[in-house]
C-alpha cells in the first residue's frame, strides 16, 4: 500500500531535516503504528503519503502508483481515497454527526441513494448510530473523534491516516477509538496511527515503526514501545 524508497524531507525555509533516508514499506491490509518523540517525523510521513509535502529526495509509492506522478486533480482523487483523522480536521459545528459524515459523500461523489445506508453503518461502527442526529457541542470529545472516525470510513478508503487519534482522550475513550480502529482494519483497509500513547502500543499489539529524528530505528512485527 505504501512504499518509501530512500526519502528525505527537508523543509525549505528552516531547512529541518524532518525524515532521513526512510525506505519501508506498509502491506495491504496492515496495521500499523508510527512512534517516536516529538519532532521525530511522523507527521511529516503522513503529510508525505497524502502529497502535502513533496520529498527533498527518493521515492513514494502509494498503492503502486508512484507519487511523484500525480499531477493536480489525480492528487485531489488520491487524497479523497485516503481516510485521515487528524487532530485539526474537526467536526463541522453546524452540522448534526450524521452530516459531519455524509459530507465526505458528497465531496467523495458517492450517490446520494447510497448515503443513508453507509452513514448508519459508519455510525454503527463507531458505537453512535444513537447519536447521529447530535450536533458536536452535543457530544464528549470521545464521541466527537468516533465521529471523526465515521467520517474517515465511510467512503471505505483502502487506507486509513490517524495522527494522534487519542490525542485529549481520558483512557477508556482511548482504547474505544483504537477498538474502532481495528475494526475498521478487520474490514480490509490499511490502518497507519501515528501515537505517543505508550499504553495503547503496549495493550494493542501490533507493528510498529520507532522514527527517531527522520530515521526509522526500529520495525518490531510484534509491536512494542521503545523510542
Ligand atoms: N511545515 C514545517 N516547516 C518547517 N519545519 C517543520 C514543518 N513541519 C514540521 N517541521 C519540523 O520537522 C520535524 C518533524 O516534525 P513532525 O511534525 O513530522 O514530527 P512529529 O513526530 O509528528 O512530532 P509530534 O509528535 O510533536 O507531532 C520537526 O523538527 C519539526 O519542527
Amino acid at each position: 500500500m505504501i512504499q518509501f524508497k530512500n526519502v528525505t524531507l527537508e523543509y525549505p525555509v528552516t531547512r529541518t531535516l524532518a525524515l532521513d533516508d526512510l525506505s519501508l514499506q506498509v502491506g495491504k491490509g496492515e496495521f500499523v503504528y508510527l512512534v517516536g518523540h516529538s519532532g521525530a517525523g511522523k507527521s511529516s510521513f503522513m503529510n508525505l503519503v497524502l502529497k502535502r509535502a513533496l520529498p527533498t529526495r527518493g521515492e513514494i509509492r502509494v498503492a503502486g502508483e508512484t507519487l511523484a506522478r500525480y499531477r493536480g486533480r489525480r492528487t485531489a482523487l488520491l487524497r479523497r481515497r485516503i481516510g485521515t483523522v487528524f487532530q485539526d480536521n474537526l467536526l463541522l459545528d453546524h452540522l448534526n454527526a450524521y452530516d459531519n459524515v455524509a459530507f465526505t459523500l458528497r465531496v467523495t461523489g458517492v450517490p446520494q441513494r447510497e448515503w443513508a445506508g453507509r452513514v448508519t453503518t459508519a455510525m454503527r461502527t463507531v458505537g453512535l448510530e444513537h447519536k447521529k442526529h447530535a450536533l458536536p457541542v452535543q457530544l464528549s470529545q470521545g464521541e466527537q473523534q468516533r465521529v471523526a472516525i465515521a467520517r474517515a470510513i465511510v467512503a471505505d478508503p483502502p487506507l486509513l491516516l490517524a495522527d494522534e487519534p487519542t490525542g485529549n482522550l481520558d483512557p477508556d475513550h482511548s482504547r474505544e477509538v483504537l477498538r474502532v480502529l481495528q475494526n475498521v482494519n478487520l474490514r480490509g483497509t490499511t490502518v497507519i496511527v501515528a501515537t505517543h500513547a505508550r499504553d495503547l502500543v503496549e495493550t494493542f499489539r501490533h507493528r510498529t515503526l520507532t522514527l527517531r529524528k527522520g530515521r526509522l530505528v526500529r520495525d518490531d512485527p510484534y509491536g512494542g514501545y521503545t523510542l
